[in-house]
């Protein structure tokens, strides 16, 4: 069977890809966009751009694809016992991805929290489970959905919550040109859900930072 044919590795079902990227088919269908856009693609700084594009995005930009939470979140360790199960606050993990609807950069901070239940997790494992589904084509809200709720589901975590500050190009460089816009996306899974204590405790420890 032919590797086209292979879904990526931590894809679910329910999405649909047709294949693994083909970097070298990525690139001639830079090439024919390039062209097809009237430019000359014997200029010496388009030669080689079909190429440097499909490594960009098949590397790094789609890479998200082809990786797991679990597999992201590497190593955690029992949590600790009794008081010490609070709310473990991480801010300002950035990150980029590319927007679903005109393929434009979108940057941003992440922040992260979780009240731990049988596992913690290494600081590490949160920053790489946002870029798991920041490397995929996904909106800004969703990002927040999947990393609260991917951190909830590996480390049986009563509480979790995702915070997303970003950067949208497509709404600073097009369409409605808005340079300065900042947009805000939140996901919040168990106790983190009701607007009690807990999210109070939290707003308060992300209003400290600022
Ligand atoms: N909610 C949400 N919207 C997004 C995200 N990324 C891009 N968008 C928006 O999705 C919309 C796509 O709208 P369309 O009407 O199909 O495209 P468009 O005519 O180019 O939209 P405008 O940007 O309004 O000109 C745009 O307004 C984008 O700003 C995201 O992560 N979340
Ligand atoms: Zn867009």
């Amino acid at each position: 069977m032919s590797s086209s044919k292979v879904r990526p590795r931590g894809v679910p079902a329910s999405r649909s890809f047709a294949s693994v990227p083909d970097p070298v088919a990525m690139a001639s269908a830079v090439e024919a966009f390039l062209r097809a856009a009237g430019l000359p693609m014997d200029d010496e700084n388009l030669v080689d751009t079909p190429k440097r594009v499909a490594d960009a995005w098949s590397r790094e930009f789609l890479d998200g694809y082809a990786q797991t939470p679990g597999e992201v979140l590497g190593k955690t360790f029992s949590a600790p016992r009794g008081s010490s199960r609070e709310l473990v606050v991480v801010t300002g993990l950035r990150f980029h991805s590319m927007c679903p609807h005109h393929l434009l950069p979108v940057t941003g901070v992440a922040h992260v929290a979780y009240v731990p239940g049988k596992h913690v997790a290494g600081f590490g494992g949160l920053s790489a489970l946002v870029d798991c589904f920041a490397h995929r084509l996904i909106l800004q809200e969703d990002l927040a959905r999947e990393v609260a709720g991917s951190l909830a589901r590996e480390l049986g975590s009563p509480a979790t919550a995702c915070i997303i500050e970003a950067e949208q190009a497509c709404l600073r460089m097009r369409g409605p040109q808005q340079r300065d816009a900042i947009t805000h996306a939140e996901a919040y899974e168990g106790e983190l859900r009701g607007d009690g204590a807990l999210r109070r405790e939290l707003w308060a420890r992300l209003g400290a930072r600022r």
